[in-house]
């Protein structure tokens, strides 16, 4: 097992891990495990170590994927904590991917002010990106993540022998943020990929532990040194301005990964056609993507919406826009206030529609 430091928590990563999560909720009479129900399995082994510590166990199961991540789906999770009586030394335990982690973590930030919470991520994504770091909550019909609170986790509990069950294309939507990691920070990354695209997507394999170990280290270094998003942890965001748009206008049911594979090709071009990127770097966003089986396009007509959705960023101030974009390798920025030329021009990158402005300047 490998142990990564996060400021005040660590991430567990392994094989059959289940036995790991009751030293986490130490002092706790109850705990409430939340899964989706594609992994009731893996909640039930859970929950099974759990009773075996002396633990009351709260099974709520919630809908799965995105339709988890509503107002109305944490209410029922309140109600049945308050039904159950469950106090401040009780526990949450979030078992599932991404959407069921940020839910997790949300009900717990709110349910008597703040209750331990532990996080049991069984995607790709969740182990590398969701699970770590604290940022939980739910969306709204305005947009993507726009409820929420910084919440750190008591401890992350990857175990990958769960993504032996992951979807085929779940696994290759988890890759997407796997390669930002190793655009904003961590170039090895991308080397793996390009040199095995087939290993770097097989769960048995050496190679995805080791992306998975790389991936939560560049995230814990990140939020351990800026949890509240004040400045540096920004770069996690590379690719999201137009992703989250593209998760937003698709109502959410295009897979996070996907709608951020494309959003890294629109960052690519940004820093690309500012000057501040080369087209090399640029260009290997897309084909690092490709061999992931990842989307790279998407469709020319949706630039007006795509345009408007962006304003609800988190990272907008005002009117203003503002973009992580790469100054090289490894070397994130940000854009602020760019022009709707550039913003179109970048689009078409994404639109197979551009003319091949190669290293052109347009600020
Ligand atoms: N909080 C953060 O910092 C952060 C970071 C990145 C993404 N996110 C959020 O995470 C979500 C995406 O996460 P995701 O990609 O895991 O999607 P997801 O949670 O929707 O899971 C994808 C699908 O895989 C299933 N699944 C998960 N693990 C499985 C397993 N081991 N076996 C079989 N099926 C399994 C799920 O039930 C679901 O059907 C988005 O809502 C995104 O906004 C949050
Ligand atoms: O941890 C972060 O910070 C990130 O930005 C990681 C992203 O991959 C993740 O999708 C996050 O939920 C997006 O946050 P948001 O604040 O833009 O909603
Ligand atoms: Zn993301």
């Amino acid at each position: 097992m490998t142990l990564i430091d996060v400021k005040d928590y660590s991430v567990e990563i392994g094989r059959s891990l289940a036995d790991r999560v009751p030293p986490l909720v130490k002092g706790a009479s109850q705990v409430a495990v939340l899964y989706a129900a594609p992994v009731r399995g893996h909640a039930d082994a859970v929950a099974e170590a759990l009773r075996g510590a002396g633990h009351a166990v709260l099974p709520i199961e919630i809908p799965d994927a995105e339709a988890g991540k509503d107002i109305s789906v944490a209410a029922r999770c309140w109600d049945e904590l308050g039904a159950a009586a469950f106090t401040r030394s009780d526990a949450v335990v979030g078992v599932g991917g991404g959407a069921v982690t940020d839910l997790a973590g949300f009900v717990a930030a709110c349910w008597l002010r703040g209750v331990r919470v532990v996080q049991v991520p069984t995607s790709l994504l969740g182990m590398v990106d969701a699970a770590v770091g604290g940022k939980t909550g739910i969306n709204t019909a305005a947009g993507k993540n726009l409820v929420g609170a910084f919440y750190p986790p008591a401890g992350v509990v990857c175990d990958l022998s769960t993504l032996d069950t992951l979807p085929e294309d779940d696994l290759r939507a988890g890759m997407a943020e796997v390669v930002k990691c190793g655009f904003i920070a961590d170039p090895a990354i991308l080397d793996l990929v390009e040199a095995d695209p087939a290993a770097a997507l097989d769960p048995r394999g050496t190679v995805l532990p080791e992306l998975v170990e790389r991936a939560v280290a560049v995230k814990a270094r990140v939020v351990s040194a800026d949890l509240r998003e004040s400045g540096l942890r920004e770069i996690l965001n590379y690719g999201h301005t137009l992703g989250h748009a593209i998760e937003r206008r698709e109502q959410y049911r295009w897979k996070h990964g996907h709608a951020i594979s494309v959003g890294l090709v629109y960052a690519a071009a940004l820093g690309r056609l500012t000057g501040r990127l080369s087209p090399e770097v640029a260009d290997r966003h897309r084909t690092v993507l490709e061999l992931l089986g990842l989307p790279v396009t998407y469709p020319a007509d949706a630039w007006p919406e795509l345009h408007a959705a962006m304003r609800v960023d988190k990272k907008a101030r005002g009117a203003l826009l503002r973009f992580v974009v790469l100054d090289g390798l490894a070397e994130p920025g940000t854009l602020e206030g760019p022009s709707d030329e550039l913003l179109v021009e970048a689009y078409q990158d994404v639109a197979g529609t551009s003319t091949g402005s190669g290293g052109r300047s347009l600020r």
